[in-house]
């Protein structure tokens, strides 16, 4: 059985389609990258695989359980942009993560002695032990990232979403915390989705690379439809992406605008390894 399934999930605001038909099945332990153009719903979807948002029609499930109705510490996220505690030291946002799942929201006594321990641990575990007593101020971009992956990590998820984790990084800074997250992973064998911007960071981390696209158009109303998966393909490519997915996909290249609404619809899925689900398109509207 796969670990996540996501089966004919629809997502509307108000009277808006963002997403339709999406289909997917992931194996635990995998890392799946998402890629599309600005505004096409990645976002929306790891929302939904975090159950902060429902979709409008259809499900998404773990592991074979009932769809979750809320966010659970069984599924910890990452935004771009760190979302650390200013005023705590490095180790206390750890704890503060770890204590978020208790009913005080607080820890005292022995109670918080064994949580810093124990954040203690993690925080070495994530090479931040040094600075366990600083703020988070003092630290750089990167390790302000990796502080928000740890708090993450804490209540040991069995799926981490990433939204654009490094998007605000130095490239320099981005290319450690590939090797942190690849390590990481080794490690964990967390199941792991990330939605990025940078091509070549989809293909050298993720297992798959999951595509989403709008496969209808209505010119007269250009929101009148959704993107779903358009391609979703394997990463064994010495993980860089192959040429001819890009120039299937001229605008996986630039990747910052939706494609033209006049373009002609991405529906053949390129290169050998795709493996496109061709029923889960062309169907009626919501
Ligand atoms: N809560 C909401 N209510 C109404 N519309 C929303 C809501 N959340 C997102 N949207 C809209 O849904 C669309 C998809 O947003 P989403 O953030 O998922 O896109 P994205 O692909 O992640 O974009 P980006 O790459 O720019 O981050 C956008 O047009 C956005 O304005």
């Amino acid at each position: 059985m796969s670990f996540v399934v996501a089966k004919n999930v629809w997502k509307q605001y108000g009277d808006r389609p963002i997403l339709e038909r999406v289909n997917v099945e992931v194996e635990k332990g995998a890392f799946i990258s998402i890629i599309g153009a600005s505004g096409c719903g990645k976002s929306t979807f790891l929302r939904m695989l975090l159950a902060d948002e429902q979709p409008t029609k259809g499900e998404i499930s773990i592991e074979g359980g009932a769809p979750a109705q809320e966010p659970r510490r069984e599924r910890g996220v990452v935004f771009q942009r760190y979302s650390v505690f200013p005023h705590l030291t490095v180790r206390d946002n750890v704890v503060a993560a770890e204590s978020f799942g208790t009913p005080f929201g607080r820890f005292f006594g022995k109670r918080l002695k064994d949580t810093r321990a124990r954040a203690q641990v993690t925080l070495d575990r994530i090479g931040l032990g040094h600075v366990a007593l600083h703020y988070p101020a003092t630290l750089s971009g990167g390790m302000q990232q990796r502080l928000a992956i740890g708090q993450a990590l804490v209540a040991e998820p069995r799926i981490l979403l990433l939204d654009e984790p490094f998007g605000a990084l130095d490239p320099g800074t981005r290319l450690s915390m590939h090797d942190f997250l690849t390590e990481l992973r080794e490690r964990t064998n967390m199941t792991v989705f990330m939605v990025t911007h940078d091509i070549e960071e989809a293909f050298k981390l993720g297992d798959r690379v999951l595509i989403f696209d709008k496969v209808r158009r209505d010119p007269e109303r250009p929101h009148r439809f959704g993107a779903t998966i358009t391609h979703d393909l394997e990463s064994s490519n010495g993980h860089e992406p192959h040429q001819d997915l890009l120039d299937g996909i001229p605008w996986l290249s630039g990747m910052t605008q939706l494609p033209d609404e006049d373009d002609e619809p991405t529906v053949q899925a390129a290169g050998p390894l795709a493996r496109d689900d061709a029923k889960a398109r062309n169907k009626s509207p919501l």
